[in-house]
């Protein structure tokens, strides 16, 4: 049995995992794939690089295929195949605030806004009937029956008679006094007459009397138990128990009702059979990303993992944007789906368009969660949310994974409040951190005391920002020194490549054009030493791809990117990354080293950071072009699209919120002799000096040691009281 085996996971998976030489579960692995398959909802912040993509991705993989396996097996459809339905209020005819609880016998909304409704999994034809329905919880709440014509909002059309708790009946839309009010604790008897065509309710056994009469028109339609809440829950009882209060005479249970008078409720069904988990466009996961290329990562290690899982196959697809929809539309209307990894933009014009449908959906992943809200993804996250069931047509409830390096985000705290069940935090350090695998150190470029670009032959081209300005070498304006900066960044990036000798780094610049710029200056330097690519938002889908694979194959050595590649992006032993400028985001910060210093491997991450304020582009939504051809180098404070770059104070709030100094070192590159330098090679796994258990064994000696007190107290006070009985017989 491997390891992962002992965690719960299926030994076909296993198998994959073992392929792929991974002998143990990460600490982020051991902590959430049991939680997942125990049900739960989790919230993941590992740092980078732990393991958190197979994390959630393991446990959705096993359980999706389960489900389909007992589909096929004809477990699961049973549970929706007509003749075994119970009676309950039905998994699929309900609106889509309206959660019923896994035996179907409880319901509840906490819509605070608007009623959402269900119906019962049955109906009858003709007799008399009845069932309780109790308030379980407060708010606003309406019982009583409809035919499946009705609108799940009872009691608005004329196929629809309740009973609301404000001491109201309604029907086609007519509010009129009946009864009394009723609350949390009370039980409400709905009575159905079909021989004499009435409608009646009890309150606490009460009879209230007859609420309505059925018109002739109806008189021939099946009625079903009906409710609908606003904030409220409300348990039911079809005649499974003993009722609280006897019907009265002439009234059974609904659900002694025999065959032929019964009525099978086939809304929300596609056919009276056919269970909706077998719908092609209905998948049970939907896995969000922020960008496309996280995105194809993690749908590529979901194909890894689920290669040895046989009959039946679960099917995965990528929903991203810049690639031909009718791939993916075809994809899902002619091949199915069960897991769609997606990014935000695609995945909902094909959900709102119909062709994703998220009746199925049971799991609902935001991998990188802070970043997709802080990209504005809010509102979306919470449409969808809404639209997805909360309990599946198989009585399983939605599960929802959130996970990041950086999660400690007011946003993602107020997202988990509102559409988390009782997550369970799966956190590691209990506050951003960066892994000790990535050795991470700040280089000061400061233009006053190295005057080395006034005689500069040959020197990166720079943003332009001071085209205009007076900004001649030697001269000490904020302007001059700005430029100067720009400058001297270019030769030190180079400086730190020669130096640690790196055939292979991640170099982040601020922007489209910083590494347009960059990329140009490698290849005019040597095209061959400097081999590289770039990755931004102005690059085409296609050539974004094209550029990423080479640069992992190991084609160029350098991949030169604005953030869009700081998230989530796994390059198997990149052993340096270089910012060229510090991110203003502090989160992202520890997303970009995180790219290197993964799954145990050492990694250096070189930070150059201008001593002095360097101008930038700063293109907001008042730029008409967003930055294109845009030459208004003014202040955004006068409607320019530039700022005052502050990079000290950056790092400075770095440093703040992840409590620790991060360590300089000189223009020269040389990273000082200390336990990283020399021991290990970055890119490579750290030897194992067995400092570990050392440091494990100085942390539990205290403790240890005030256990061995207590238990010795105890026994001695055990012995005294022992002696002490002794004397006095
Ligand atoms: N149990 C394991 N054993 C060995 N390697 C693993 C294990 N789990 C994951 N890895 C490897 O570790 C690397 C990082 O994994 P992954 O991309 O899931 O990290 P992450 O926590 O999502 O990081 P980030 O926050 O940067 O997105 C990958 O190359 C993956 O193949």
């Amino acid at each position: 049995m491997t390891a992962f085996e002992e965690f719960g996971v299926l030994p076909e998976i296993a198998k994959a995992i073992d392929e792929m030489e991974w002998t143990l579960p990460t600490d982020i692995q051991a902590e959430s794939v049991p939680l997942v398959l125990g049900g739960g909802d989790v919230l993941m912040a590992a740092e980078t690089g732990s393991g958190k993509t197979a994390a959630f991705c393991l446990p959705i993989i096993q359980i999706v295929w389960e489900t389909l396996k007992d589909l096929e097996s004809g477990k699961a459809a049973k549970v929706s195949a007509n003749t075994s339905i119970p009676w309950t209020i039905s998994f699929l005819d309900r609106g889509n605030a309206l959660a019923v609880d896994p035996s179907g016998l409880r319901v509840q909304s906490r819509e605070q806004k608007e009623w959402h409704g269900g119906r019962c999994t049955r109906g009858v034809q003709g007799g008399k009937w009845g069932y309780e329905a109790m308030v379980t919880d407060e708010g606003l709440c309406r019982v009583g029956w409809s035919t499946l014509q009705a609108n799940l909002d009872l009691g608005t059309d004329r196929f629809g008679f309740g009973f609301g708790g404000t001491g109201k009946k309604s029907n086609n839309k007519q509010f009129d006094n009946y009864g009394e009010a009723f609350g949390k604790s009370d039980v409400i008897t709905c009575l159905l007459d079909m021989d004499d065509g009435e409608v009646k309710f009890l309150k606490n056994g009460n009879n209230l009397g007859t609420a309505f009469k059925i018109n002739k028109q109806l008189a021939n339609s099946a009625f079903f138990p009906a409710v609908v809440l606003k904030n409220a829950e409300m348990a039911f009882n079809f005649g499974d128990k003993p009722f609280k209060y006897d019907l009265p005479s002439g009234y059974k249970a609904i659900n002694s009702v025999p065959k032929d008078k019964m009525v099978m409720n086939t809304n929300g069904e596609t056919s009276a059979d056919v269970p909706q988990k077998m719908l092609n466009n209905a998948p049970q996961a939907i896995i969000i990303e922020p960008s496309r290329e996280l995105a194809e990562q993690t749908y590529e290690q979901i194909r890894k993992f689920k290669k040895y899982l046989e009959a039946p196959k679960v099917r995965e697809l990528l929903v991203i944007g810049g690639v031909n929809v009718k791939e993916q539309i075809y994809a899902l209307q002619n091949d199915g789906v069960d897991i769609i990894v997606g990014t935000p933009g695609r995945l909902e014009d094909l959900i709102q368009s119909g062709y994703i449908l998220l009746s199925n959906c049971r799991f609902f992943v935001l991998d990188e969660a802070d970043g997709l809200l802080k990209a504005g993804y809010t509102q979306l996250i919470e449409r969808l949310h809404q639209q997805m069931p909360k309990i599946t047509s198989d009585g399983r409830r939605l599960q929802m994974i959130v996970c990041s390096a950086t999660l400690h985000a007011f946003e993602v705290k107020k997202l988990a409040e509102k559409l988390m069940h009782f997550p369970t935090w799966v956190d590691l350090k209990g506050e951003d951190a960066v892994p000790e695998t990535v050795h991470h150190v700040v280089v000061n470029v400061d233009p006053q005391k190295d005057k080395s670009w006034c005689n500069l032959k040959k020197h990166i081209q720079t943003d332009e920002v001071h085209a205009q300005d007076n900004v001649k070498p030697g001269m000490n304006t904020p302007e001059a020194l700005s430029e100067a900066v720009k400058l001297l960044k270019g030769e030190y990036c180079i400086r730190a490549i020669d130096e640690h000798k790196m055939d292979r780094a991640l170099i982040f610049c601020r922007t489209k054009v910083d590494c347009d710029n960059l990329e140009k200056y490698f290849k005019q330097v040597n095209m061959k030493n400097y081999s590289c690519v770039c990755l931004h938002g102005d690059r085409k889908p296609h050539e974004r791809k094209a550029n990423l694979e080479s640069f992992k194959k190991g084609q160029v050595k350098f991949l030169i990117c604005t953030d869009v590649a700081a998230r989530g992006i796994d390059i198997s032993g990149l052993p340096f990354m270089i910012n060229i400028t510090l991110p203003d985001e502090k989160s992202n910060y520890v997303h970009r080293i995180g790219r290197v210093g993964r799954a145990e491997r050492m990694g250096l991450a070189i930070s150059l950071v201008s001593t002095v304020p360097e101008k930038v582009w700063y293109h907001g939504e008042w730029c008409k072009t967003r930055g294109r051809g845009c030459w208004n180098t003014n202040l955004t404070n006068v409607k320019g699209c530039c700022v005052w770059y502050n990079e000290p104070q950056y790092l400075a709030d770095i440093e703040d919120h992840l409590n620790i100094t991060i360590q300089q070192i000189e223009p020269d590159m040389k990273v000082p002799c200390d336990e990283f330098d020399g021991k290990v090679t970055y890119g490579q796994k750290r030897r194992h000096v067995g400092s570990d258990y050392q440091t494990h064994t100085a942390q539990m000696a205290p403790v240890v040691k005030d256990l061995a007190s207590l238990e010795s107290r105890s026994q001695l006070i055990y012995i005294n009281n022992h002696l002490m009985k002794m004397r006095k017989k």
